[in-house]
């Protein structure tokens, strides 16, 4: 604690804050009752005064006089409120006070968007003003309704200009207030008029046809005959001009709203064109209006005044930048030449490439020189050139060209600074974006492991896996806000990935009984996978209902608005689950957890669950083929052998890289030889430090509840040893109707692992069934009696 306060009174410069006025939720219900019961009081008083009014009057100056009554159904303080509202302010516009009250009553208890409020506020004062000056304009009529202050602007107004003035005057002020409160064009009154024009008119041509069509029946037959016929002729004729149709030429007067295209005057003809708008949906329309009213939904909302963390708390270190040492290229450009003329290989060109921790030189051999005969002397060269970590690419993918990597003599370190300062990383669009490092040719490398969709590390120990690791999670921490992204870590080795605990209620993940979130026991990890691949499931159903294909549609669709809270829908945060040591986690519990991965690696890529495993024994017991299969993206650390470089990256290569750092990376394809950043325990202490000083949610992100198999061994409870509360908890079981552990645990206030306890105890009654994944558990029993019959049955 005391770290944090130096660390926030170094960084924050003193400065005198606004007071806050943030109200509880207690708080937001009084207040929000308060002015809601205010605004029903005023529009009683007011609809009173208009019947109580007069009478009042008199009693008005006697207030504080006990004895004295008003008329008004609320009595004395109606009396004067209404008065003082409605005679001496605005007249009848003062029940539009009545209606603002209420409405902000309203908008405090559901917690409504203030500058919406303020809006309304702002146009209805507008509203108000404009309504108690037209009524004041005919106060010699009714003098109550315009109120005092309509009374006494009408007649300012009269004076300077006019009654005609004062009355154009308010015409304009309601032009403006229409058009600028609710977008009012001139073309949308000219569609209202010809909407209504029209309307009469068909009205009008309806009761003319009925009328003619009664026909009197002691007429003469001829007659009537002709008086039809007339009528109908008349009616065709009518209806004629609306009913031609003209070929439209100008496209751009199609406009998606229906428009009416007025014809020359000679031809007294109206066309009517009209363009069918997509018809939205009940939901759509609902959604578009809650938009409108409330804004996006924006998932951030909860920690809004979260700061990402500055670049000032990564480390710049002196040694950056490249540095060109003209001597050891030119030694090494010579030896490389010298060398391959040894074996008889031309070179026609060579050009280096310098990188932060090897130079690539790029060599186009003589016309006739096999590709093959290069590659095969990979290791003569290296010897020759007197340099471990040599590496060839012949030919390099897509160029054509030989390229010799050699390690530079003093290499430079990538910083997690630079790379996270780049322009790419800044401006990356990424779901997920990790800047793993820097290429060959010194470029920064970010990736979206969104894409990914999953990332084997591995490497021999000491080669910069754990920097890796830290590369990846910081690279997120610098981008993604703790709403949209949560980690699930496991660290069998205790030490690595401890920092992060201090961002557990911003960024971490962890199943709902367990205190600690970062899991370093194994046998936790078990249920920690099981429960992410019940989160899987649940993440499918949600984005089945919504009719989404994956994370990314689906979190669109909720913030607009399109999916009901209600009906179980979320906004879903991407979860990424770092496993460091997977070896360790595979020797110990086996098939247990290779299931649940290869589950998830297989399914969970749409649902926005990302895997990260890492791995110091890159052996094939450990990166099994399904683990492979579905790891499609590999990072490989230096290794001690081809045989362990074939296992991660399928191809040899990751034997000869320098270590600290110097890794290969695949997505499948083709292989880039990347410098991975640096970020060293004080840089990521720093981080976590200020992310975790900042205000955070009340717990770590909950993972669904997951009982694990071991809890349904001890089937054959005796029922003297049952739990005390046992019969209490399969009363409200059976109650319920849902088998559930977390309702005992609600109910009871119980920990998990009694609830779970209880749960197994009354599988073994026969009060509930088996275990059944994601979903509650059967219960047996249809009622109390039932239960209690059984329960009876067994004791006696
Ligand atoms: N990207 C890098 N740039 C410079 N030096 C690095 C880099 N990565 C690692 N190193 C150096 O290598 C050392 C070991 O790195 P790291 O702790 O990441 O290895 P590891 O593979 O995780 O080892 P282990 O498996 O034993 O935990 C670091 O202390 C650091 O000095």
């Amino acid at each position: 604690m005391a770290k944090k306060k130096t660390n926030t009174t170094k960084t924050t410069k003193p400065k005198v804050k606004a007071p806050r006025f943030k109200l509880s939720n207690q708080q937001k219900l009084v207040l929000g009752s308060f002015l809601m019961i205010a605004g029903v009081l005023l529009f009683i008083a007011f609809v009173s005064y208009f019947f109580t009014g007069n009478n009042d009057q008199s009693t008005l100056s006697e207030f504080t006089n006990k004895a004295v009554e008003s008329d008004n159904w609320l009595n004395k303080l109606g009396a004067w409120v209404s008065d003082f509202f409605i005679y001496r302010g605005f007249g009848v516009a003062s029940f539009i006070f009545a209606g603002l009250i209420l409405l902000s009553g309203v908008f405090v208890l559901i917690n409504g968007n203030k500058s919406k409020l303020f809006k309304h506020w702002f146009w209805s004062v507008l509203i108000i003003i404009w309504i108690s000056i037209l009524f004041g304009f005919f106060s010699e009529k009714w003098n109550v309704l315009g109120g005092t202050i309509g009374f006494e602007m009408n007649a300012y107004l009269q004076v300077y200009l006019g009654k005609i003035g004062t009355a154009l005057l308010l015409f304009f002020g309601l032009i403006i207030y229409l058009a600028i409160r609710f977008r009012m064009t001139f073309d949308t009154f000219k569609n209202m008029f010809s909407a209504v024009k029209k309307d009469i008119s068909d009205n009008l041509k309806d009761s003319k046809t009925n009328d003619d069509l009664i026909v009197p029946l002691d007429n003469d037959l001829s007659a009537e005959a002709e008086d039809i016929k007339s009528a109908f002729s008349l009616t065709i004729e009518e209806s004629k001009p609306e009913e031609t149709i003209i070929p439209v030429q100008k496209k751009e007067e199609l406009k998606p709203t229906p428009k009416i295209v007025e014809q020359d005057e000679e031809q007294d003809m109206q066309m009517e064109v009209e363009t069918v708008a997509e018809e939205l949906s009940e939901t759509d329309n609902l959604a578009n209006k809650l938009v409108e009213d409330f804004g996006q939904f924006d998932p951030t909302l909860e920690l809004k005044k979260y700061q990402f963390p500055s670049l000032d708390l990564l480390k710049k270190y002196e040694s950056e930048g490249i540095t060109i040492n003209q001597e050891e290229l030119e030694e090494n450009k010579n030896r490389i030449v010298d060398t391959l003329n040894n074996y008889k290989i031309g070179i026609s060109s060579i050009k280096a490439t310098i990188g932060p921790t090897v130079t690539l030189y790029e060599i186009i051999p003589e016309a006739g020189v096999r590709i093959s005969k290069i590659k095969n002397l990979e290791d003569d060269i290296a010897l020759s050139l007197s340099a471990l970590g040599i590496r060839i690419i012949a030919p390099i993918p897509g160029k054509g060209t030989i390229g010799i990597e050699v390690p530079n003599k003093n290499s430079t370190i990538v910083s997690m600074r630079s790379v996270i300062a780049s322009q790419k990383f800044q401006k990356s669009e990424m779901f997920l974006p990790i800047a793993l490092g820097k290429t060959i040719s010194n470029e920064t490398y970010v990736v979206d492991l969104a894409k990914m969709p999953h990332l084997l590390m591995a490497g021999a120990t000491g080669q910069g896996k754990s920097v890796g690791l830290n590369a990846v999670l910081t690279s997120l921490l610098y981008k993604k806000h703790p709403a949209e992204v949560k980690f699930v870590l496991v660290d069998p080795k205790k030490v690595e990935l401890t920092l992060f605990n201090k961002i557990e209620r911003h960024y971490l993940a962890k199943l709902p009984d367990s205190e600690e979130a970062i899991i370093t026991d194994n046998k936790k990890v078990i249920n920690t996978l099981n429960s992410l691949c019940i989160e899987m499931d649940n993440r499918y159903e949600l984005l089945k209902n919504a009719l989404c294909r994956n994370i990314a549609e689906y979190n669109v669709k909720f913030k607009a608005r399109k999916l009901n809270p209600n009906d179980g829908h979320q906004f879903l945060p991407y979860i990424v689950l770092v496993v460091d040591e997977f070896a360790d986690l595979i020797m110990t519990a086996g098939k247990e957890v290779e299931t649940p991965i290869a589950r998830l690696a297989q399914l969970a890529r749409a649902i926005g669950i990302h895997l990260i495993i890492a791995t110091q024994r890159p052996s094939v017991n450990v990166i099994t083929g399904i683990i492979k299969a579905n790891f499609p993206a590999r990072i490989a650390f230096r290794v001690t052998s081809k045989i362990d470089s074939r296992t991660i990256l399928d191809g040899s290569g990751a034997d000869q890289l320098i270590g600290r750092g110097d890794m290969l990376f695949t997505q499948g394809n083709e292989m880039i030889r990347i410098q991975c950043a640096f970020v060293d325990t004080p840089e990521v202490e720093r981080i976590t430090d200020f992310i975790g000083s900042q205000k955070a949610y009340p717990d770590a992100y909950l993972l669904p509840e997951y009982v694990g198999e071991e809890s349904g061994t001890s089937l054959d409870v005796d029922i003297s040893d049952r739990d005390v509360l046992f019969r209490d908890a399969a009363e409200i079981i059976v109650t319920a109707q849902q088998g559930s552990a977390s309702l005992l645990q609600r109910k009871l206030k119980l920990g998990y692992n009694r609830a779970g306890r209880l749960i197994d105890q009354l599988e073994a009654a026969g009060i509930v069934g088996g275990f059944e994944g994601s979903k509650a558990r059967q219960v047996l029993m249809p009622d109390l009696t039932a239960l209690n019959q059984l329960l009876d049955n067994e004791t006696s």
